[in-house]
């Protein structure tokens, strides 16, 4: 797990540091460009073996500060470095204009516009390095008169520039991404196409939020932090559930015990749809044994039994055939997870199914047909309880809750915008469960606050779980993981991340039968 940050987190972390007296906020500007220049050589070293020409575009805030100070140190190692400012020097914040006049010893300023940059790229073919400071996570409203400088920073990452290709660095987070909530603060209607889109994001101390959510990640190719030395004050004053975590592949919890038996790992009952419809459910049953579920038994309608039996063969057998028959079933006290919605179905029968075993107040994941049950009855939905995951994709989770689905589609005229973060938390907290919703930017969120995100993204790009039947294996995992004991939220995201880990693992042309069945490869690579 590492942290993820807002940008009101991350100033009252400055904030309290620099109060403490050991670093002052010039320092810290001065450390920040210094990781940004280190980034950029590391990154690509043919820029740091010979100078080059750079050009930096500096903004009205400390964003821009830390373009003052990357243009200095480039231009203190030999390279011929251009400088623009969005807005007026007089009114930049002290330490931007601390490194504002230090620069402008060393070179000029010009002021950025569109028709400037228009003409800059037009007599300087030979850029290597183009530094995006317009913005960071001081962003708080759309702006509009850069667009053009938006869209010609991302047609040079393109390769659009005399058929040179500069490197675009963005300073903290692409200019125009809402560090909160990934969302583009641009105009209504604008097309992404006109964000900044960068080579390399290198941000400080913590990755943000909008890094990992939305169109955050659609910014840059690769997001590094750099260290800028304030490790030893996470979060003063900052309620742990506030910190939204990114799951990573550190203590994940899943080693079993050599003292252990079957039942030490939980029995989980899989509910199938009627014949026809009960390969979702086998799916699941299949990740959940996977994961380390001791036992598991797909519970089916009369009627499929004979399809069930014909493809089951570790994964047990058992006739749930309505509610009557759920509730006998359940008399199992050994039966510790329930897993409903994968091809479920919905009917009166489905709907039975929900109740009765949301009745039974055991840990149970909710997916597919069952989120559409949940969405379609009130009084079924009271009934949820704390040791529910919903697992919605975008499309459940506007059935689920549409008004705040609304809120997170609406265009985002202030920043910081809502964010999927935010909508997970309220979507948690009525439901009284935990939920994840779904995506590249999987948000697990749970009623009392805590977040955490597992991103399919940047090197853990995984498109291919973007497979029918992806998300039954992942409420399976969920199943098997809480069957093994895991508390609802840590099976959700560690289910995610587990699943994406798969995904990668398999490689291009995985389909959702080969993501059990990647899993001991994972488990290996995690040292199990
Ligand atoms: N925190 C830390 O530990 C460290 C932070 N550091 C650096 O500081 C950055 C944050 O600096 P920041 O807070 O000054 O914000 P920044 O992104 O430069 O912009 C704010 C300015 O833009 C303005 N403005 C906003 N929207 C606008 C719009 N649409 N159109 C026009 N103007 C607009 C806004 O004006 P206002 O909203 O007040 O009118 C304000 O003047 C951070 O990303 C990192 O790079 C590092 O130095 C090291 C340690
Ligand atoms: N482009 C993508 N990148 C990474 N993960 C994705 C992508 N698209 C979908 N997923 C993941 O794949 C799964 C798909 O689940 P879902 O939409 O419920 O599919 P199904 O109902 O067919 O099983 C979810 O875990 C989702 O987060
Ligand atoms: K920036």
């Amino acid at each position: 797990m590492t942290e993820l940050l807002t940008s009101a987190q991350m100033r009252a972390i400055e904030q309290a540091v620099i109060a403490s007296g050991t670093v002052t906020g010039l320092e810290l500007m001065e450390r920040a460009g210094h990781g940004v220049v280190g980034a950029v050589f590391q990154e690509w070293p043919t820029l740091a073996a010979t100078s080059h020409k750079a050009v930096v575009l500096c903004g009205p805030g400390n964003n821009g500060g830390d373009g003052f100070v990357i243009a200095r140190l480039l231009k203190h190692q030999g390279w011929d470095v251009d400088v623009f400012l969005y807005g007026d020097p007089d009114k930049l914040p002290p330490d931007a204009r601390t490194n504002y006049e230090r620069w402008c010893e060393l070179g000029k300023v010009e002021a950025l516009t569109e028709d400037v940059i228009d003409s800059y790229a037009e007599n300087n073919p030979e850029t290597a390095l183009a530094v995006d400071a317009i913005f960071g996570t001081g962003l708080t409203r759309p702006f509009f008169s850069l667009a053009r400088v938006q869209s010609k920073l991302n047609s040079w990452q393109a390769g659009s520039f005399h058929g040179n290709r500069p490197k675009v660095v963005s300073v903290d987070i692409p200019s125009g991404i809402c560090a909160d909530s990934g969302v583009y603060l641009g105009r209504t209607g604008t097309s992404l196409d006109q964000c900044v889109r960068a080579n390399l994001t290198v941000s400080f101390h913590r990755m943000k939020l909008g890094h990992v959510l939305a169109q955050g990640p659609i910014g840059a190719q690769k997001t590094v932090v750099a260290d800028i030395g304030l490790e030893n004050w996470s979060h003063p004053h900052i309620p742990p559930n506030d910190v939204v975590k990114l799951k990573t592949g550190h203590h994940l919890g899943l080693a079993k015990r050599a003292d252990s038996h079957k039942f030490s790992h939980g029995h989980a009952l899989v509910l199938s749809g009627p014949a026809g419809q009960t390969g979702a459910a086998r799916l699941a049953a299949r990740g959940a044994l996977r994961i380390g579920a001791g036992v598991v038994t797909v519970g089916s309608p009369k009627s499929a039994m004979l399809e069930n039996a014909m493809q089951l063969t570790a994964i047990m057998l058992a006739e749930v055939d309505g509610p009557q028959a759920l509730r006998r079933a359940l008399r199992d006290a050994r039966i510790n997870v329930l897993c409903l919605g994968p091809a479920l179905g919905l009917d009166a029968r489905a709907a039975k199914l929900v109740e009765v075993a949301l009745g039974a107040g055991r840990r149970t994941v909710l997916d597919a047909d069952a989120l559409t049950l949940l969405s379609r009855d009130a009084g079924i939905f009271a009934k949820l309880h704390a040791n529910c995951v919903l697992t919605p994709h975008v499309g459940e989770f506007k059935r689920l809750f549409p008004d705040i689905a609304a809120k997170l589609d609406a265009p985002a005229a202030t920043g910081p915008a809502y964010s999927k973060v935010d909508a997970t938390r309220d979507a948690a907290k009525r439901a009284g469960c935990t939920v994840l919703f779904k995506g590249p930017d999987t948000v697990i969120a749970s009623p009392e606050g805590r977040a955490s995100i597992n991103a399919s993204l940047y090197v853990r790009s995984a498109p291919w779980l973007a497979t029918a039947g992806a998300g039954d294996v992942l409420a399976g995992f969920i199943t098997g993981l809480m069957a093994r004991g895991f508390a609802p939220h840590d099976a959700a995201d560690t289910a995610a991340y587990l699943h994406t880990e798969c995904a990668l693992s398999f490689g291009a042309g995985l389909i959702a039968e080969d993501l059990p069945d990647a899993l001991p490869k994972v488990f290996k690579t995690l040292g199990l």
